[in-house]
């Protein structure tokens, strides 16, 4: 058997709409019984959190054609601690928009590519107003995210 596998969720959210969908991909990834997930602000997330990963899934709202603030934030305090140490991690990316969201998907891949991580799903772009199928489709992220930890298929 496997030893059993941690997704960490990191988002920001100002106004909800990233937190609705985080609670989403949240409720999906804990249908994984196999996978522990937890949730977590991107302002209280240390790079002790994503040491002990072994997939992340990142959420935040399109600022400016960005990330948010707090989703930067959260990589510059954490690059120095994990550079080197989590070269292939899986990791996916969920976003809220008002119209757009290319911009922070791009951007997050930039960074995430400094990490050496693998992206492994297609990024949710969500554009407001927020759908139940968004909601789902972000349920759906969560669950196989989970699932592909568990099955070792990342
Ligand atoms: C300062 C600011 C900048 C924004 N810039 C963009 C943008 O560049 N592209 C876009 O599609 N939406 C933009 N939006 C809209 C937000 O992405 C959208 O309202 C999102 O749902 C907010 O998510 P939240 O409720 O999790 O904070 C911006 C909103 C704010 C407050």
């Amino acid at each position: 058997m496997n030893a059993r596998k941690r997704l960490l969720i990191v988002f920001h959210s100002q106004t909800g709409n990233t937190a609705r969908l985080a609670e989403a991909v949240l409720r999906g990834a804990q249908r994984v019984e196999e996978t522990d997930t937890e949730l977590k602000r991107a302002f209280d997330t240390r790079s002790e959190d994503l040491l002990v990963s072994d997939g992340v899934l990142l959420g935040t709202p399109e600022n400016f054609g960005y990330m948010s603030g707090a989703l930067k934030d959260f990589f510059d305090r954490t690059y120095y601690a994990c550079e080197g140490k989590l070269v292939g991690m899986p990791y996916a990316v969920f976003i809220s928009a008002g119209n757009d969201g290319r911009g922070a998907v791009r951007e997050i891949g930039r960074i995430a590519n400094g990490y050496r991580w693998k992206s492994v799903a297609e990024a949710l772009i969500v554009r407001n107003p927020i759908k139940d199928e968004n909601l789902l489709a972000a349920e759906e992220l969560g669950e196989a995210m989970a699932a592909g930890l568990a099955m070792g298929i990342f």
